[in-house]
């Protein structure tokens, strides 16, 4: 059901710091550059060494990437199948600048795989479909998807959903205001659960909706729907990924709820196609926080556990706590700059655009301050061709389960009030479902003692959107004091570049967001 040909850019440059061909060791390792390319059927690596003059081809859907290290891969090209094994005669090492390269390189390389994989696959019409290679499988350890559809095929995770009334409430309302994009619709419900947003849909006047859900919860989600017969009559559960259906006639409109923590975790926002969702992002100062979570670390600060030196992992453990994304609600105050958001225009995103986002920072701090770090949250438009309504997680705002999200930097920077933070939050998702954040946090200072140019802080830090630290049991006072902002989120957001476009846009015409007629290949 959703576009099933990967594409990648035109093409896609990547700097390496050296390049060894392990099967011919007559050429030197050197600084070399790669370029990814696509001439709309197939996908080519191209790396040119800086010390000889004849590029190497590398035909991606042969080859094979594998990491040896955070900037050490192996490449091995050519392969041949006799059936039973591939042997592969010819072979390069990669050394890399940085783990982020290193990171963004394999997911290019992958997606450049998967272009060349996916093409030709056509899935006959009218028929539910189960493929052994579909582009979830494709993308998706299978051990992640395992313990993902598990958990979702358990009632009391999908319960949990239902009472954050927050965001069914919103549901309800955004549906039942605007019946007229529902009466005698076909709709199909991407990851129904429960099917309670199925038994939405009917109740606002679906002819029928198909509800599509992969985990065990189908078979519950049909004795739920074969309760409620009046609107169940109008109701088919589908047992299946969203991926491998195929319905048996064409859809008007799409319906889901796929938000993760920060929106993209357990990247099922590509299953689907929506309207517009924002990340907002605001730096915060948190002392609680940082010392709290430095603390966590002191253990492995004993000289003497039972005879033991520990210190010798401190560094490891320090870095794993600050690896952790914090998902608590906090207090709005803590904020020290007015926000600033990345629109996710789903009527017009790739999926595979949400494999690397890339949003530029930048802040006018309201106050001195030590930074500890950026703080997250999305909102979602609900755009319904009568009402339009959002529904937001932000701080101070109704609580939600998504909470809020927040990266810490395990080295704070300092700011003055007025001084500008620039930097950069860069996602890469990863095949368990959910994302590697990097994070860069930088502020200019000037003045007595300030070389010429300025001082420049930076702070980054790595994390992993799938393993965060759940705070919400932690009830922290926060009192207010005189110097303290007092920042609400709905103080004026910086807009990101090609925001002014977006919003002017229009919503398609059946489209109430996260509904969206645009059903491709339905
Ligand atoms: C966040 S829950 C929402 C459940 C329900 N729609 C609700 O609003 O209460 C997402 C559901 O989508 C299902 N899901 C996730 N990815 C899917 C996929 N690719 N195909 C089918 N179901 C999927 C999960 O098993 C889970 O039950």
């Amino acid at each position: 059901m959703v576009d099933s040909v990967a594409q990648i850019k035109n093409h896609r440059d990547f700097t390496l710091a050296s390049v060894t061909e392990i099967s011919s060791p007559s050429f030197p390792s050197s600084p070399a550059t790669a370029r990814f390319s696509s001439d709309g059927s197939t996908a080519e690596l191209r790396i040119q060494h800086e010390s000889h003059q004849i590029p190497l081809h590398v035909d991606l859907q042969a080859a094979q990437l594998f990491k040896l290290g955070p900037v050490r891969s192996v490449c091995l090209l050519e392969g041949s199948d006799t059936g039973k094994q591939t042997s592969y005669s010819k072979g390069v090492a990669i050394q890399f600048r940085n783990e982020e390269e290193s990171d963004a390189f394999h997911c290019v390389f992958q997606k450049g795989k998967k272009k060349f994989n996916v093409q030709g696959g056509d899935l006959p019409n009218g028929t539910d479909v189960i493929t052994s290679t579909s582009k979830f499988d494709q993308k998706i350890e299978s051990s992640s998807a395992k313990m993902y559809f598990h958990y979702y095929g358990q009632l009391l995770h999908q319960q949990n959903m239902l009472q954050d009334y927050v965001r069914t409430g919103s549901y309800y309302a955004a549906v039942m205001e605007n019946r007229t994009d529902f009466v005698g619709r076909v709709v199909v419900d991407v990851g129904a659960g429960s099917g309670i947003l199925s038994l939405f849909a009917a109740q606002a006047g679906a002819k029928h909706v198909y509800a599509v859900e992969a985990s065990e919860m189908a078979g519950y989600a049909q004795k739920l729907i074969a309760g409620n017969p009046l609107l169940g009559q109008r109701i088919t559960v589908i047992k299946g990924k969203v991926e491998d259906v195929e319905l048996p006639e064409k859809a008007d409109i799409l319906i889901s709820e796929p938000m993760g923590t920060l929106l993209v975790n357990e990247r099922m926002l590509e299953s689907y196609v929506i309207a517009r969702d924002r990340i907002h992002m605001a730096p915060f100062s948190d002392e609680y926080l940082f010392v709290e979570m430095a603390n966590k670390s002191m253990f492995w600060q004993q000289q003497n556990y039972y005879g033991v030196d520990l210190t010798p992992l401190h560094g490891t453990a320090f870095q794993g706590y600050f690896s952790q994304p914090v998902v608590d609600a906090f207090d709005p105050r803590l904020l020290i700059a007015p926000s600033m958001f990345h629109v996710i225009d789903f009527t017009k995103i790739k999926e595979e655009e949400l494999y690397e986002i890339d949003i530029p920072l930048r802040f006018i701090s309201s106050v001195g301050t030590r930074v500890h770090g950026l703080a997250c949250w999305f909102d979602v438009l609900f755009n319904g061709s009568t009402v339009q309504r959002w529904l937001t997680t932000a701080p101070g705002s109704p609580t939600t389960h998504w909470y809020q999200l927040r990266c810490v930097l395990s080295q704070p920077i300092y700011v003055m009030a007025g001084q500008e933070i620039t930097g950069r939050l860069h996602l890469i998702a990863h095949n368990a479902q959910s994302y590697t954040i990097y994070l860069t946090l930088s502020a200019k200072s000037w003045g007595p003692g300030a070389e010429q140019g300025g001082i420049l802080q930076t702070s980054s830090c790595k994390l992993d959107l799938k393993e965060p630290y759940y705070r919400m049991s932690q009830p922290q006072a926060y009192p207010l004091t005189q110097d303290q902002p007092l920042l609400s989120t709905e103080d004026i957001h910086i807009q990101s570049d090609d925001l002014d476009e977006l919003m002017q846009q229009q919503p398609s015409p059946n489209s109430c967001a996260p509904i969206d007629s645009q059903m491709k290949n339905a």
